[in-house]
């Protein structure tokens, strides 16, 4: 692991780098298979599944006998886990329901805004290295809780041609309504195009690799919206010395065995601490059974020793974390402080792992320094904010030649007209 002692600002840009990624090629490949898709629907679909997954697929759709069968080869355990985890993440995004809002901006001008659910929305699984069912939770939980008619998934299948049970478990059990076994670019292409087999839908979410998030950004220029780009994990802790060295080391190694491409990093007030986390993290590596993987991670990340509190959160601001994790006896500083973040975890006892399963919040965040500018995945992703407005007689008189004088000063005769034609008709109806 790099360890960066002090750094000047200078150097901060190049400190903050995320891992290099290899992405030339894969925007054209996307381009390609999307063509492909569009016009040959499910047979292109299966060509891709078998050039990726190498696995021949005969019908794209899981069956209900499949979705049976799951129920029944997952242990009770695992379906209480899963059970306290729906839980905990429907009362969080079920309190994020707002009321409608009504306003009579000036005496007869009634605005109102209320929200309507996303109708078709189209849920991205990822399959490849683990299979992850908390992410089904996390995206069809709320998509359930705002009132989506059509929630399809799509996870990529693996080698004997089948998906996870646990997977298809939490997707009865949210309400998903079809299942797909296709994965990567051409999931995000039947979703964005609609085959024989998949409808295609309004808007798409969920993680993934290179391949899945190019190919939603993609999917963007074809009239599709997305949640966000939302790549390879991340976490960032703050820690002082008052925190517990084998505790942080247990956090950054939860983030780095996600995927070779993750990044963890340790920012620290403590030389001690640095030392004892670095130490950590070797010896709880070693029994990990993901060490191939999470050592890779280690590669691209960073213990970072600082001076101040302040140049600590100017730091993790300008690297807009996916997770951040603050271990500090100043942990207000912190939470009043940072701008920029996916979501945030605070003391001791509150591992980044969490979030990811059953505390409550949604695991699908924004990485790679989106969190300047992106939420993460929550109730109002799945909804969209109409506005209505009804004016009356007395309403028009009141802000009738506002419009008609701005409709004029913008040259456009047939606003104004919109509005005088029926303030002349309430003249007559008063002269008459
Ligand atoms: N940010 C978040 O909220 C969040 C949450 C969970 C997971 N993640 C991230 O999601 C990622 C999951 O990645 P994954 O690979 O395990 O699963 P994945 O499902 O995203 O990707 C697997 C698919 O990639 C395609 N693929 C593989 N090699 C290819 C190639 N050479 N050309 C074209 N397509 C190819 C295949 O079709 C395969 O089905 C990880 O990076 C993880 O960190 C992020
Ligand atoms: N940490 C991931 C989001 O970056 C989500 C996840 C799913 N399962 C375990 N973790
Ligand atoms: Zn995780």
């Amino acid at each position: 692991m790099n360890k960066i002692y002090n750094p000047k600002p200078a150097s901060w840009p190049e400190i903050l780098e995320r891992p290099p990624q290899n992405l030339t090629n894969i925007e054209a490949t996307v381009s390609d298979i999307f063509s492909e898709i569009k016009l040959k629907g499910d047979l292109a679909v299966k060509k891709y599944t078998q050039l990726f997954d190498g696995i021949e697929i005969e019908k794209l759709m899981v069956s209900t006998n499949e979705l049976t069968t799951s129920e029944k080869e997952i242990t009770s355990d695992l379906k209480n886990a899963i059970n306290l985890a729906k839980t905990n993440i429907e009362k969080f995004h079920c309190a994020q329901k707002s009321e409608k809002i009504v306003l009579e901006t000036s005496e007869g001008v009634k605005c109102w805004q209320e929200k309507r659910p996303i109708q078709k929305v189209g849920l991205y699984i990822p399959g490849g290295t683990a299979p992850l069912f908390s992410t089904v939770l996390m995206l069809a939980i709320p998509a359930k809780i705002a009132g989506c008619e059509e929630i399809i998934l799509c996870t990529p299948p693996n080698k004997e041609g089948k998906i996870e049970p646990s997977i298809l478990y939490a997707a009865k059990l949210c309400g998903v309504t079809k299942i797909f076994k296709i994965g990567g670019i051409q999931a995000i292409g039947a979703m964005t195009f609609g085959t024989e087999s998949v409808p295609s839908v309004y808007k798409i979410f969920g993680p993934g690799n290179n391949f899945v998030t190019i190919a939603k950004q993609i999917a963007t220029k074809h009239g599709v919206a997305i949640d966000m780009p939302a790549g390879p994990s991340e976490l960032l802790v703050f820690a002082d010395e008052t925190a517990n060295a084998s505790f942080v080391a247990s956090d950054l190694l939860s983030q780095a065995e996600h995927g070779a491409d993750s990044q963890v990093i340790l920012i620290t007030t403590s030389r001690r601490l640095l030392n004892n986390v670095e130490k950590e993290l070797q010896s709880q590596l070693k029994v990990l059974p993901r060490i191939a993987v999470a050592s890779q991670s280690l590669n691209n990340s960073k213990l970072i020793l600082v001076e101040t509190n302040l140049m600590a959160i100017n730091l993790i601001n300008e690297y807009a974390p996916e997770h951040f994790l603050i271990v500090s006896n100043e942990e207000d500083f912190f939470i009043e402080n940072i701008q920029n973040a996916g979501s945030v975890f605070i003391g001791s006892y509150t591992p980044e792992s969490a979030g990811d399963y059953a505390s409550g919040t949604n695991h699908t965040l924004p990485t790679n320094g989106f969190a300047k500018q992106y939420s993460g995945v929550n109730l109002d992703s799945f909804l969209k904010t109409m506005t209505f407005q009804k004016i009356s007689e007395k309403g028009i008189q009141n802000i009738g030649s506002a419009i008609e004088i701005m409709a004029e000063a913008e040259g456009l005769q047939a606003h104004k007209n919109a509005v005088t034609i029926r303030l002349e008709s309430l003249k007559m109806r008063e002269n008459a």
